[in-house]
């Protein structure tokens, strides 16, 4: 006998059809917001996912394991904590993947029960199984057994994510050579390791693995890395790396991988050879389109497997819908999930507010965390927007120093003439959870002024936004003075 669904009670084992108002293909943070969101306008639907994958690569291999493994890193080598008891604090001196891999899988579980539990609470059926588009109003389920179901549907949402790159001359093992989906497979916590790769995943990993000690090269195609953050925040991390001891070769690329008995060799384009115990491939996902066989429903995938889809989250086919990772950038939980509701509401005409993007939230769970919102200075420059910045260092908040944080900074950019903050750049301890506070400011239309009177708790890191908002005044004051133009106010009214 195949599988059994839970929800209807039936075998999996012969063809039965079924329909639903909606279908989701993918139980990652896109596809459940969009399940739920269908279920709580009355509407019967079903998400289709594989065996071992509820919850998708966010719970089961991406997000929620890379962030626990931080937090286990951060615990056991007792890192935030030597500004204050010394260089030499350790919580424990010989940490093992085992150490790592017990507090991950505990809360990997934990979320799996939760999703589990909201998606039946809601009444939304959970297919188990490789779902397979045979018409533009049809899938096939195939359980791992090989039994298959078919069902049909009005609308369906697809959310099926993405999957490491992994290119033909890199000889993967899953233990020594391993791309993000495998690093817990490692056997032991590695004497070295190169990167592949220094986007988002390759520098958390990096930051990561040289707080456990582990010698770390990372290996970048180009000049520089994360070129979308503040570049005097990416010159910060780059300094608080490498002098945890990583290796940055920018301007290098990786020509092959090769696994020895004892050990690895990575060969670069330009001929260097970095031997290393082991090495992560993080050189960029692509879309898995092609598997779900979106040819039937009449959708083609770009050449990373991506959908494209219009401003309502519609493909080419207006009544299936893509959300998440494979529509590509950002590629984030945070937005996969609203894609998601959005996506569910557009298909049922429920009206949804406006969201501005780009006054989403980006965090960077590199060591020391990176999160910011809004524009770069970069960008004002490139664009001819006057503006001024607001600085306050975590060294200077008295919660930084009871912390033992010397590094983190708060930037606060400020438009010259309307007083608006266009941007929020946090680097330090937090940094995730405080870039908020300047999100709603800016997402209500306050001025730095509301941030200039605000009174915030003390001590906080949180009052960083205080005394960053007072530094941007002061400048924009002794701007006025001397051109005559006031206390510095009066520049908005230009
Ligand atoms: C190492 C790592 C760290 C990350 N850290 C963060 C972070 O800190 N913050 C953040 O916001 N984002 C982070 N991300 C990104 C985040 O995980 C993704 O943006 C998010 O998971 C995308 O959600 P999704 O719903 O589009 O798809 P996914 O989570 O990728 O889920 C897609 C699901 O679809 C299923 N599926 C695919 N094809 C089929 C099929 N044919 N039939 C049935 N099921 C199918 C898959 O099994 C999978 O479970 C990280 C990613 C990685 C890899
Ligand atoms: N905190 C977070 O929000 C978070 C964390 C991890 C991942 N993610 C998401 O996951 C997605 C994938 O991340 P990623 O880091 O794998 O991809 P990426 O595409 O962002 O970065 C890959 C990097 O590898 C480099 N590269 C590619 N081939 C190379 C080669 N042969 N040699 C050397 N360098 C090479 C590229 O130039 C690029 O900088 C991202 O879009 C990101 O949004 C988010």
């Amino acid at each position: 006998m195949g599988d059994t669904d839970p929800q209807m009670d039936q075998p999996l084992g012969e063809i039965i059809v079924d329909h639903y108002d909606l279908v989701v293909i993918g139980s990652g943070p896109a596809g459940q917001k969009a399940a739920i969101a269908a279920a709580k306008l009355g509407k019967k639907a079903a998400v289709i996912e594989r065996r071992d994958m509820v919850g998708g690569v966010c719970i089961n291999t991406g997000t929620i394991p890379s962030k626990t493994m931080r937090e286990a890193v951060l615990y056991l080598t007792g890192l935030n904590q030597r500004e204050l008891y010394g260089q030499s604090y350790r919580l424990k001196t010989d940490i093992t993947v085992g150490d790592l891999s017990a507090r991950t899988s505990h809360v990997v579980g934990k979320e799996i029960d939760v999703i589990q539990n909201q998606l039946s609470r809601n009444r939304v059926a959970l297919l188990i199984g490789n779902a397979r588009f045979i018409g533009p109003h049809e899938i096939e389920v195939e359980s791992t057994g090989g039994d298959h179901k078919n069902i049909t549907f009005d609308h369906a949402v697809i959310a099926v994510g993405t999957k490491p790159a992994r290119p033909a001359s890199v000889e993967f093992d899953g233990a020594t050579i391993v791309d993000s989906d495998q690093i817990l497979g490692m056997n032991r916590v590695p004497q070295s390791m190169v990167v592949v790769g220094a986007g988002v995943i390759g520098i958390e990993y990096a930051s990561m693995f040289a707080a456990l000690g582990t010698k770390v090269t990372v290996v970048e195609r180009r000049t520089s890395m994360l070129d979308f953050v503040d570049r005097e925040i990416v010159e910060a991390l780059q300094y608080q790396l490498r002098d945890r001891g990583v290796t940055f070769r920018f301007g290098e690329s990786v020509k092959m991988v090769e696994k020895h008995t004892s050990g690895t060799v990575t060969i670069l384009e330009s001929g260097k050879k970095i031997p290393s115990d082991t090495v992560l491939y993080s050189a960029g996902r692509q879309g898995v389109t092609e598997e779900l066989g979106v040819a039937a429903a009449g959708l083609a995938g770009d050449n990373r497997g991506r959908l494209e889809v219009d401003d309502r989250f519609r493909t080419a086919v207006p009544h299936i819908y893509a959300v998440g990772d494979v529509i590509g950038f950002p590629a984030l939980a945070s937005t996969a999930m609203e894609q998601g509701r959005r996506a569910a509401y557009d298909a049922f005409g429920e009206p949804v507010g406006e969201t501005d993007s780009s006054k989403h939230p980006i965090g960077i769970y590199s060591i020391p965390e990176i999160s910011f919102v809004g524009k770069t200075e970069d960008e004002l420059t490139a664009a001819n927007v006057p503006f001024e910045v607001g600085v306050a260092r975590y060294r200077e908040l008295a919660r930084g120093t009871i912390m033992g944080d010397a590094y983190g900074m708060l930037k606060l950019l400020v438009d010259a003439h309307d007083r608006s903050i266009l941007g929020v750049h946090v680097f330090g301890s937090n940094a995730a959870e405080l870039v908020h506070i300047g999100q709603t400011v800016m997402g209500c239309g306050g001025t730095i002024d509301y941030l200039v009177d605000a009174v915030f708790n003390y001590p906080t890191l949180a009052e960083g936004y205080k005394v960053a908002a007072l530094d941007a005044v002061n400048k924009m004051r002794a701007i006025a003075r001397v051109t005559g133009a006031g206390n510095g106010h009066e520049l908005g009214a230009e």
